[in-house]
């Protein structure tokens, strides 16, 4: 069974003013840290997807990047996921994490992969504080088809995949800080 690491780093970081996922972490840019958590687990091909903009501010050489088309950049995680699995027909499952959530482990993503052993599940999205986390989840191939329905029918909402697919949603109660994504620089500052 083969699991890709995708890393979504694109989007507008408009309630955060600048690019977030260039932010800094224990030396380290926020992308790198949830970059390291998929490396760390072997995860293979990994992936950043992104637009060609911010395209050259990465220096990350042990990963590929996949650009969503100029016409279709900021259309939100939904369609960054539906992109990569274009781009990448070889792996069964999509291990999808943000480039906004620094406290992110490797033990996080090792734990999240153990779920891929149950049968007929097509996601596995955990749940913290009552809350889905679609963008700490694991997407199978097989959602490709629903998704891309969705993206043709201009849905943005990834909440809607979760109607039409079979999802798992584990909980993670030890380490509640592998959640945390940053949206403003409040929210920074206020984790520092
Ligand atoms: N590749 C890609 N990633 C995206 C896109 N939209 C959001 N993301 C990523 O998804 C995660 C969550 O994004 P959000 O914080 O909800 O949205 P954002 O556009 O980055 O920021 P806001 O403008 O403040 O909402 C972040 O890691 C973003 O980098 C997109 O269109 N393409």
């Amino acid at each position: 069974m083969m699991i890709a690491g995708v890393i979504l780093a694109g989007g507008k970081s408009s309630r955060y003013g600048k690019p977030k996922m260039f932010e800094s972490y224990k030396g380290k840019h926020f992308y790198e840290h949830s970059l390291d958590a998929l490396k760390a687990n072997h995860l293979s091909p990994l992936i950043i997807a992104t637009n060609h903009d911010l395209l050259p501010m990465f220096q990350r050489k042990d990963v590929q990047y996949v650009c969503e088309n100029d016409r279709h950049t900021y259309q939100g995680p939904l369609y960054a996921i539906t992109n990569v699995m274009l781009h990448e027909q070889t792996a069964d499952w999509f291990a999808v994490l943000s480039s906004d959530a620094p406290f992110i482990t490797p033990e996080f993503v090792r734990e999240l992969i153990t779920f891929t052993a149950h049968n007929g599940v097509d996601a596995i999205v955990p749940i913290q504080d009552g809350r889905r986390q679609p963008l700490f989840a694991l997407y199978h191939r097989r959602t490709l088809k629903v998704m891309q329905q969705l993206v043709e029918n201009g849905e943005r909402k990834i909440g809607l995949l979760f109607d039409r697919i079979n999802v798992l949603n584990p909980t993670f109660s030890k380490d509640d800080k592998v959640f945390i994504n940053i949206n403003t620089r409040q929210d920074w500052l206020r984790q520092q």
